[in-house]
């Protein structure tokens, strides 16, 4: 394999992974970000997110001399072969993706790209956006490339290291050639196709998981009206290899950096193509109907009315394994529960600090303390292993609502508590 000059533009979950990664695989990489402080810490290779393997893998890069950090995408593309921009397309206006940091970037690095390096946008962006920035880029010697990336927070150097399969679309395709053989090692799958196609697969692969996710969490509260298990139901559609086991746990609603914002994305995209993508509204809708459904399920606990009940919740990030507070459906719950007058105190074991509408504590015991109903919200590990015939000790009322079907109920029932899940038998 030839080693080549890459920069990476954007040092966040995509772009450190992105950054850490090609510099393991023996390429030399230049990672440039707008905050100064956070290139000062990763010289120190301390990393702020919670990511397994991923600041042991900064460090090895930084003492072999592969892998450096600027302030500034300027700084880091002069002598680049290939430019990788991991930057943030948060929802915009209405929903759709906004693109100021890709066009900013663009514009930024227009003047100083090397002859005949490639542009490679491996942030989620709608189809178009490779030919708007090679337009913003205005250069005929600079090819521009989609690489979406697909890995998933809390496992994001497995899963650039080995993707299940790896996109790369190009109007020109020498180009895609050049970026698919940077990653040539890892073996994976390659799909080679037009611009357009590769933008529109990363929208694609994640509305289907939302819609999926919709679906069983649809499918949970029918198994609450028929008397059925969603778990049961859930392993017994699994084993048909066309539908899989995995993505089938029903929970408060799916969140986090991706999903929400894409799923909006994509409703837009359509919309702008002339489609109304009803499915895909309803994936959404749904999606909101469930957080509801988990409020409902806390206020028939706590007896009817909210107002002024103490809740205290167990979890906050977005899914377990990660720190990440994006679009969390935690904290969409405890804003529902908070407009109801309620007053929260949530535990979260990777979350410091203070968030509005709720008092952190430092364990589950204290957040149940004095509560009307526990509700856990984020399925960590350690929530199984907690001393719950303390907790109803503690507790005033007799209620855990488990969004996440992650607790023994019999260990619960053992304690005196009223375990509820969701989809479940009573
Ligand atoms: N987080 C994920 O799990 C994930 C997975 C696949 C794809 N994506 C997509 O990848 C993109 C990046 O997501 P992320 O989660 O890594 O974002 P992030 O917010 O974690 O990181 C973005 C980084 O870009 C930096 N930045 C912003 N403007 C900049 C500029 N002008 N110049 C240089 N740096 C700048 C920010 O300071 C930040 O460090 C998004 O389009 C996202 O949808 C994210
Ligand atoms: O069976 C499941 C699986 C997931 N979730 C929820 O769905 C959301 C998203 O989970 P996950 O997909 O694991 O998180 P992300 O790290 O945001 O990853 C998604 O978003 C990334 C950014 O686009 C993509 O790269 C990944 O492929 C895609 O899985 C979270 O709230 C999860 O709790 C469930 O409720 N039940």
């Amino acid at each position: 394999m030839f080693v080549r000059r890459i920069a990476v533009v954007g040092t966040g979950y995509v772009g450190l992974t992105t950054g850490a990664c090609l510099a393991s695989l023996g390429h030399r990489v230049v990672c440039a970000d707008v905050d100064a402080a956070k290139v000062a810490r990763l010289r120190e290779a301390q990393v702020d997110i919670l990511e397994p393997d991923l600041a042991e893998l900064v460090a090895e890069g930084l003492a072999a001399g592969r892998l450096e950090f600027v302030v500034g995408a300027g700084n880091a593309v002069a002598d680049a072969e290939v430019v990788f921009l991991c930057l943030p397309t948060p929802m915009g206006a209405g929903g759709a993706a906004d693109l100021t940091a890709v066009r900013s970037v663009a514009e930024e690095v227009r003047a100083v790209l090397p002859p005949g390096c490639v542009v490679v946008c491996k942030s989620t962006v709608p189809v178009g956006t490779s030919v708007a920035v090679a337009e913003l880029l205005d250069r005929a010697d600079v090819a521009v490339v989609s690489n979406p990336e697909f890995l998933r927070e809390g496992s994001a150097v497995r899963d650039l290291l080995r993707p299940d399969r790896i996109v790369v679309g190009s109007d020109d395709p020498a180009a895609a050639e050049r970026v698919a053989a940077l990653f040539a090692k890892l073996g994976a799958p390659t799909v080679l196709m037009d611009a357009a196609s590769a933008e529109l697969v990363k929208y694609a692969a994640n509305c289907f998981l939302a819609m999926k996710l919709s679906y069983v969490n649809a499918m949970a509260e029918l198994c609450e009206l028929l008397g059925a298990d969603v778990t049961a139901v859930c392993e017994g559609m699994g084993y048909d290899r066309r539908i899989g086991q995995s993505f089938l746990s029903p929970g408060p609603g799916w969140g986090g950096s991706c999903l929400p914002k894409d799923t909006h994305a994509l409703l837009q995209i359509a919309q702008a193509a002339g489609l109304e993508f009803d499915l895909l509204g309803a994936t959404i809708e749904a999606n909101s109907r469930q957080q509801h459904r988990v409020v409902a399920k806390v206020r028939e606990a706590v007896g009817g009315s909210l107002a002024g009940a103490r809740i205290g919740l167990l979890g906050l990030a977005f899914k377990a394994g990660t720190n990440d507070l994006r679009d969390s459906p935690a904290l969409a719950v405890a804003k529902l529960l908070a407009a109801e007058g309620a007053e929260l105190t949530g535990y979260d074991p990777e979350i410091a600090g203070q968030l509005p509408g709720l008092r952190l504590v430092d364990d589950a015991y204290q957040a149940a303390k004095g509560a009307a109903a526990v509700v856990l919200l984020t399925e960590w590990p350690l929530f199984r292993m907690l001393d719950w015939p303390l907790i109803a000790e503690l507790m005033d009322g007799d209620t855990v609502l488990d969004t996440r079907n992650h607790l023994d109920p019999d260990a619960l029932r053992r304690a005196g508590l009223r375990h509820r899940g969701i989809g479940r038998r009573p």
